[in-house]
């Protein structure tokens, strides 16, 4: 019986209430709004005076992130209303391994072994009773995407097997796959302006983002509804500019763009390509030697006149295509559309590498979880360090590991053309280094995984279990 007036009480409330999460993939659109009602209903329990039972009505949501340089976990907790809520201390778990999944690209189960000290902790960290309903999902970035053959779903299909063979944990083989850039770079920007508390707000006030991965980049950020109409629609629905998005209420039209090889490690070999033979004017007076990349080797050398600013940043231009053909308005480089600009953009928030190099260079104080900055500050740090010499590096920029050092030079030149010539940012805008954002007083990792764990916590996989225990509660 009180499982019945419960019932009626949220169906009360359900019909006062408006809260909409949508997913990102088109093709599961169907399945979320046939999900909606269980979260119209999720949502009004929040509400419900069910205090003494609030924490074991939280979900929780398992995220790998297998990128190209390192694999990390995150555990996310939900309560019914989708807000995070603690683990322990903290609003999240966050362990992290290196190297990545395509390290191993001769050896799968290597592979999936790497994560293994990843995964018993993230099953610690979640209450034995619910491991059996608490979703694991495995999402693998650039270093996977660029892996030849069937290498890379070897390895996926290395890592279903040990889930499925030593986890607790809810795994299905579709929730262990390569992310498409743009699904990465619309996470990202779900994460942070989930963080922020942003989603809900009308478009021009949220922030747009910036991930500089080791073997891609991505931007997000959102436009009016006018201009995503307007979008240059490429010839695979897959690789949209626009991605529709409806969150808390707001529906968001999200440019997006992931540019496979500028990540800052696939940059340098795309740079060392342009190089000439006699040397990279990019690269630390001192140094001969050769750069790996994805199974590749480059011959890396100083060139005899040393590293140079501006010889550097012509090569960068050249590596980055943006004087080639733009057939948009207006293109970011490679005859990308630049998605127009706008308020949307107005704020960004810049992670990955662009903070690691800011941090390594000085301009910003790795103990805080973001900066402010300017593009220009990256022009200064780099004039600083392609001024510098190979053997006066290490003192120079001591956070900086010692095979990273002949290339400090061309990361930070790299770094300023690909925001001012490629993302077309005016050298003096301020903009947001960030690592990790402030959500009730903890801190949470800027990366993609939390939007992953978003829509994941709001699938009927984990809400399913979810009104199953409340109304075992209200019984
Ligand atoms: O969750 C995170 N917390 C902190 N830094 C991160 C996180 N995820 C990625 N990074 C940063 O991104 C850099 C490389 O990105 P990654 O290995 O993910 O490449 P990819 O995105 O191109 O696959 C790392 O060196 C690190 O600075
Ligand atoms: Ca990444």
């Amino acid at each position: 019986m009180i499982y019945l007036s419960t019932r009626e009480r949220v169906r009360e409330r359900v019909r006062s209430l408006e809260f909409e999460l949508n997913k990102m993939m088109p093709k599961q659109k169907q399945g979320c709004s046939a999900f909606l009602p269980l979260l119209l209903i999720c949502s009004a329990l929040a509400t419900l005076p069910l205090t003494s039972t609030a924490v074991a009505n939280n979900s929780y949501v398992v995220i790998f992130d297998a990128g190209s340089s390192g694999s990390r976990v995150h555990v996310f907790s939900f309560d019914t209303d989708l807000n995070l809520v603690p683990i322990g201390n903290d609003l999240e778990l966050f362990l992290q391994t290196k190297p990545g999944l395509s390290a191993y690209a001769s050896d799968p189960k290597l592979a999936a072994a790497s994560l293994k000290p990843l995964l018993s902790a993230a099953e610690g960290a979640v209450p034995p009773q619910l491991r059996g309903s608490t979703p694991v999902k495995v999402g693998a970035t650039a270093g996977l995407r660029l892996l030849k053959g069937n290498a890379s779903e070897q390895i996926l299909q290395a890592v279903r097997d040990l889930l499925k063979g030593s986890s607790e944990l809810k795994s299905k083989p579709e929730w262990v796959s390569v992310l498409d850039g743009i699904q990465e770079g619309a996470f990202q920007w779900v994460t942070i302006n989930y963080l922020l508390g942003n989603l809900g707000k009308r478009f021009p006030n949220t922030v747009g983002v910036v991930d500089l991965g080791g073997g891609s980049v991505q931007m997000a950020y959102t436009i009016s509804a006018k201009h995503a109409r307007k979008a240059p629609k490429p010839s695979d629905p897959k690789d949209s500019y626009i991605k529709k998005l409806a969150l808390k209420g707001a529906k968001y039209n999200l440019y997006v763009h992931s540019y496979l090889n500028y990540g800052l490690l696939a940059a340098r070999a795309e740079i060392l390509k342009v190089a000439k033979t006699t040397g990279s004017s990019c690269i630390l007076n001192g140094f001969h030697g050769s750069y790996k990349y994805g199974g590749v080797e480059y011959k890396a050398s100083a060139s005899s006149a040393g590293s140079n600013m501006d010889s550097c940043r012509r090569e960068c231009i050249k590596a980055l295509k943006i004087n080639s053909t733009c057939i948009h308005p207006k293109c970011t480089f490679g005859g990308i559309w630049n998605g127009g600009g706008g308020p949307g953009k107005r704020n960004l928030y810049v992670a990955s590498f662009f903070f690691d190099r800011a941090a390594d260079a000085g301009f910003i104080d790795r103990s805080q979880p973001a900066s402010k900055a300017r593009p220009a500050d990256f022009k200064t740090a780099a004039d600083r360090a392609c001024a510098t010499k190979l053997n006066e590096a290490k003192s120079r920029y001591p956070t900086v590991q010692t095979d990273d050092l002949p290339y400090i030079c061309m990361d930070l030149v790299y770094q300023f053309t690909l925001l001012v010539d490629g993302f077309g940012l005016d050298p003096q805008q301020e903009i947001t280094l960030v690592k990790q954002v402030k959500y009730q007083n903890s801190l949470v990792e800027a990366a993609w995984p939390l939007g992953s764990a978003v829509e994941a916590a709001a699938s009927p996989s984990v809400l399913e279990p979810l009104i199953k225990r409340m109304e075992l509660y209200a019984n």
